[in-house]
Parts: C-alpha cells; structure tokens; sequence
C-alpha cells in the first residue's frame, strides 16, 4: 500500500517512519511512503507557500497553487488514490474507516499547517477527517496516525509478537482486556489465576469477557455498536453480576 503525504515537513514523517511498525512495514515492502513539499511547487524564489488571509485576520494560510500542484504530483505518482484532507472539521476517524482504508491500494494525505489552507484547495480532496475534537498545530500527526492505524491492519504487517495481540478485542469493537506479566506478585497484587491455567480455552472466554465488562462500563456507545452473541450477553451478566457482589 502506498501513503503519500503533502506537507512542509517531510523529516516530520520520515523520522517517525524509521521506528517502530511503521519501520518494519517500509522495510518488508508491505507500505510504500513518499512525501511532497509543496516547496518544492511554488514559483517565487523564497520557495513561499503562505500568504496572508483575504478579508483581514491574525496569521497566515496555505497558498493554493503549490498544494494543488503537490496533489497534481502525489496523484501521479499514485493513481487511483484518494486524497484525503486531516482538519478540526473533518468526520471523526473510528476504527470501521481504517478497516476500510485498508483495503484501497493508496492514499494521498495532506497535512495543513499555518492557520489552514486555501478553500478553493477541496476541490482537490475526496474526504476530510478529523482524530479528534481538539487543535493540532498541522496535519502530520493527524496523517501519521491515520496512517499507522491502516498500516496495523495490513497483512503480514505484524510481526507474530503482535499479531498475537491482534487476538485482542480491540480490533473487534471492544475496549482491549487486562494484561499481565512477571512479576507475578506486584505490591501485593496477584494474577488472576485463570492466565496461570494453561486453560486457553478459559483465559480466552475470560478475555473475552473482561472486554465486553470494561467496554459495557466505561463506553457503552461503543458496545451499543456491537450486536452480541448468545454467550457474549452470557459473559457479560455473569461479569456484571460479579461486579455487583
Ligand atoms: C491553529 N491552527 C493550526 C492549523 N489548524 C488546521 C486547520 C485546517 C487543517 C489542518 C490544521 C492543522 N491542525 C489540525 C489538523 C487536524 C486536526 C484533527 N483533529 O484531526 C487537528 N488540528 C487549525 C488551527
């Protein structure tokens, strides 16, 4: 798969792209990420990309050429990608849409920065996505995670440590269990002795239902989202009757 990102900080991406399993995707080949300065696309000498807002107002905008003609080149280089925009007003980024943006073969992201960009600059962008109701001062972080949530979800992508943790419910549409690990006694506290079992049919229906508890206490718009099985509404009464002694 193939992330193309515009933004005048390239380093900002590509140091964080040689860590971590976003390193390892670029590394076995699974995702291939470029970026596109526009920069490099504006005509006057200073390399400007920013100019100040018609109509008054504090700080400066994104110019639409340069970015228009990132995007022109960004299209190029990935035909058939759709181009999405990371904004404050964007639609709020949940896991069933980077489920989807696993399966296309490219994406071409634009990152803002300054105080936003150009209006006349969304005839160019398919969709624009929000992480979350909160102010960033620019759209790489916004692009990174984005794009780490769909590189997760490629296959192959995970090494086994982590697809082993894939078995988590969190991908499932529920809040993740607890986890645990040596020492077995930490400030008095022990494992729950069912994940010292070697029962791994038992540790997985208790995982199971310790996600479907948590995820029913702290977010149940999450869980409303979920339609449950028989033995999934079965764990979470016996979970909530527990709770309840
Ligand atoms: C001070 N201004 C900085 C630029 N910004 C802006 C405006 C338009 C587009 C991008 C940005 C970049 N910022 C982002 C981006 C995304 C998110 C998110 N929630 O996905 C939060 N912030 C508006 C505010």
């Amino acid at each position: 798969m193939r992330f193309d990102i515009i933004t005048i900080f390239p380093e900002l991406i590509h140091g964080y792209l040689r860590e971590g399993v976003l390193g390892r995707g670029q590394a076995k080949g699974l995702i291939q990420v470029h970026t596109w300065n526009p920069r490099d696309f504006s005509d006057n000498a200073y390399r400007r990309v920013d100019d100040r807002p018609f109509g008054g107002g504090p700080g400066m905008l994104m110019m639409a050429p340069p970015l228009l003609a990132a995007i022109a080149a960004a299209r190029a280089a990935n035909p058939g990608a759709p181009v999405l925009y990371l904004s404050p007003q964007g639609q709020r980024l949940q896991q069933s849409a980077v489920q989807d943006f696993a399966g296309v073969e490219g994406l071409i992201l634009l990152a803002g920065r300054y105080e936003g960009i150009d209006e006349r600059v969304l005839a160019e962008v398919d969709a624009e996505w929000s992480i979350g109701d909160y102010v960033l001062a620019g759209g790489e972080l916004p692009a990174l995670v984005l794009m780490e949530a769909v590189a997760r979800q490629l296959p192959g992508l995970l090494g086994h440590a982590d697809s082993a943790a894939e078995d988590s419910f969190a991908d499932a549409g529920l809040l993740d269990c607890p986890h645990y690990t040596r020492p077995e006694v930490v400030g008095g506290k022990k494992v729950p002795e069912v994940l010292l079992s070697g029962d791994h049919a038992r540790i997985r229906r208790w995982r199971l239902q310790q996600s479907l508890g948590r995820t029913a206490e702290r977010r149940p718009d999450v869980l409303a989202q979920r339609v449950l099985s028989a033995q999934e509404q079965q764990l979470l009464e016996d979970y909530r009757r527990q709770d309840g002694e």
